[in-house]
């Protein structure tokens, strides 16, 4: 079974919500990313996500675009990132899943960018600009691989839409919480608790809110809709100023809801 799909078993089992944060790779330099993931995963992140530093980044807002400057300017790349999780990917037991856009895979070509990320322990794959009609250029390829494509909803897909993709997805389902780029938001839309109960209702997998969240008390109100939430900018930030407690008390609020059960 792929990694993705064990660990949300066992947060089902314990009536437990997912966590799932950001980190750009190459971020501070490709040397701290097995230190910034084993923490994350020492504080009790569900799975990584980790952003693939790209020239064009166009989801996201200023926080991972300057990160992606940083680690561009740090000289990662694509072929440096595979070969980095590959070392540490023995040390690391949770999912590991990259985010990132078409044009570094076409680039890579998408059966090696495939194997390698297979060989190398990845778990699965967010890629914002591939549509849900093209997908066939990539998905079976990876799902053979054992490499699950995260699939994305907004509030704006019709919900015919968010059913056939919901139907296909494999892992968890992500629902983007905002129209718009990445970033930390001060509040959201009122009516973002009946969306995600509605995503959550046609997801037969897991389903996830994404986008904005930067608070523990965002962390704890999504979590009353739906079953975890990814964070990124918020993440970015944290590490950028060496707040790790920051990053701690987001993690915890994600426990919080259990408690209230
Ligand atoms: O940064 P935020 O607002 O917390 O959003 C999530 C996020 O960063 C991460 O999932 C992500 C980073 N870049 C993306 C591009 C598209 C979709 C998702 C992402």
């Amino acid at each position: 079974m792929n990694r993705i799909e064990k660990v949300f078993q066992n947060l089902k089992q314990n009536n437990e919500k997912a966590f799932v944060p950001y980190i750009m790779a190459g971020d501070g330099g490709l040397d701290t990313l097995a230190e910034k993931i084993t923490f994350l995963e020492k504080s009790g992140a569900t799975a990584i996500e980790i952003g693939i530093p790209f020239s064009d980044p166009v989801a996201d807002g200023p926080v991972i675009q300057q990160a992606g400057i940083r680690a561009l300017q740090a000289g990662t790349t694509l072929r440096g990132v595979m070969a980095k999780i590959a070392e540490i990917r023995p040390i690391v037991h949770i999912p590991i899943v990259f985010m990132t856009y078409m044009n570094p895979i076409m680039a890579y070509g998408i059966g090696n960018f495939i194997a390698d990320a297979s060989k190398a322990g990845v778990d699965g794959l967010i890629l914002p600009d591939l549509p849900a009609e093209e997908e066939e250029i990539i998905a079976p390829i990876a799902e053979r691989s054992g490499i699950e494509i995260i699939r994305l909803v907004t509030l704006t897909s019709p919900i015919e839409r968010i059913q056939e993709i919901a139907a296909r997805g494999k892992g968890f389902l992500y629902a983007v919480t905002v129209n718009g780029i990445t970033g930390a938001r001060k509040g959201f839309n009122e009516e973002l608790g009946k969306h995600l109960e509605m995503v959550k209702e046609v997801s037969p997998i897991p389903v996830l809110a994404g986008f904005g969240i930067s608070e523990p008390s965002h962390v704890e109100e999504m979590n009353r809709h739906c079953d975890g939430v990814i964070v990124g900018s918020k993440i970015v930030d944290l590490f950028e100023s060496g707040d790790l407690d920051g990053i701690e008390a987001l993690i915890a609020a994600s426990k919080a809801e259990k408690i209230k059960l």
